[in-house]
């Protein structure tokens, strides 16, 4: 039977002394959340995320995009959004409408306002181990923050992430070889057979490719640790990429979902804009 990690318990926890913080501070943290209003997803997380700032102590400034917006319009939202001293923290909710770039607007952040530390500069920082303060995404950064409230140490751990994408997959890999485990990273390319064989020996496999029941507990070691960043809806109820009952049973680690690895990116998004705002007034 596997320990539970509970996000939505520590994601609490971090909340309260995160709002301390605030509280203390004297600052006025603001997180601009530029999104795309026809997405269903997009609607709930940018409300799940407005209420948790307001409820630390954070300001939020929702801006809906148009259906045909164009990539060159929210460049200029976005440097509107750079030049306003108000507006510490900037978070661009993917996915924005199709016709735009996401990651050409990402980049455009300036870097120490990008509180999802989603854009070229801050993932040069993360893929670099270098020194120093810089945002990392909220999700993989609430999953290593998770790992370390449960002593659980990468260190010298195999460990496997499903899942390459620039919000979860590739900073996620990034994180976990900054902290010393050998990563493998796989993806939708990788043959099955080859996945399966690394899952057989993984110590900590870290999963988002949101498809349900991906990774079943016959397919794991005994004793791992499972992290599970899927969002799936199936007969109108959420589950994550992993099939629960079978893969607790051989795990000594498990998340739930929900209330594993969401919650934690709402806390981490929160600590990442308070971070920043403390940054730029110490650098003003
Ligand atoms: N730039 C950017 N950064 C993001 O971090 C980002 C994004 N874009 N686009 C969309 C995804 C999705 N996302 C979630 C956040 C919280 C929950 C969450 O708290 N879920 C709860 C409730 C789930 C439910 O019951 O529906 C849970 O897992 O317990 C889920 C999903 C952040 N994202």
């Amino acid at each position: 039977m596997a320990t539970i990690l509970d996000g939505k318990a520590l994601s609490k926890d971090l909340k309260i002394a995160l709002a301390d913080k605030v509280k203390e501070s004297g600052l006025s943290p603001k997180l601009a959340v530029v999104f795309d209003p026809k997405n269903d997803g997009s609607r709930l997380y940018v409300g799940m995320k407005q209420r948790a700032a307001a409820k630390v102590g954070i300001a939020t400034e929702d801006i809906a995009v148009a259906d045909d917006v164009t990539t060159e319009a929210v460049l200029k939202i976005v440097a509107d959004l750079n030049a306003d001293p108000s507006v510490t923290g900037i978070l661009v909710q993917a996915p924005l409408p199709e016709a735009v770039n996401d990651q050409q607007v990402f980049s455009a952040i300036a870097p120490e306002k990008d509180v999802d530390g989603l854009g070229a500069f801050n993932q040069g920082m993360l893929f670099g181990d270098q020194p120093g303060e810089y945002a990392v995404a909220a999700t993989p950064q609430g999953v290593m923050t998770m790992l370390k409230h449960y002593d659980i140490d990468p260190y010298g751990k195999k460990a496997v992430v499903v899942g390459r994408s620039q919000l979860f997959g590739r900073p996620m890999a990034a994180l976990l070889n900054n902290a010393n485990a050998t990563v493998t990273l796989a993806h939708r390319y990788t043959p099955r057979e080859m996945l399966l064989d690394s899952l057989k020996d993984a110590d900590i496999v870290v999963v988002g490719v949101g498809i349900a029941n991906f990774i079943t507990g016959d397919q794991i070691k005994d004793g791992a640790v499972l992290v599970d960043v899927g969002m799936n809806v199936v007969d109108g109820k959420t589950t994550g990429d992993i099939e629960f009952v079978s893969a607790e049973k051989k795990a000594s680690f498990i998340t739930p979902v929900p209330g594993g690895v969401g919650p934690m990116t709402i806390a981490t998004l929160l600590e990442n804009t308070f971070a920043a705002a403390l940054n730029q007034e110490k650098n003003q």
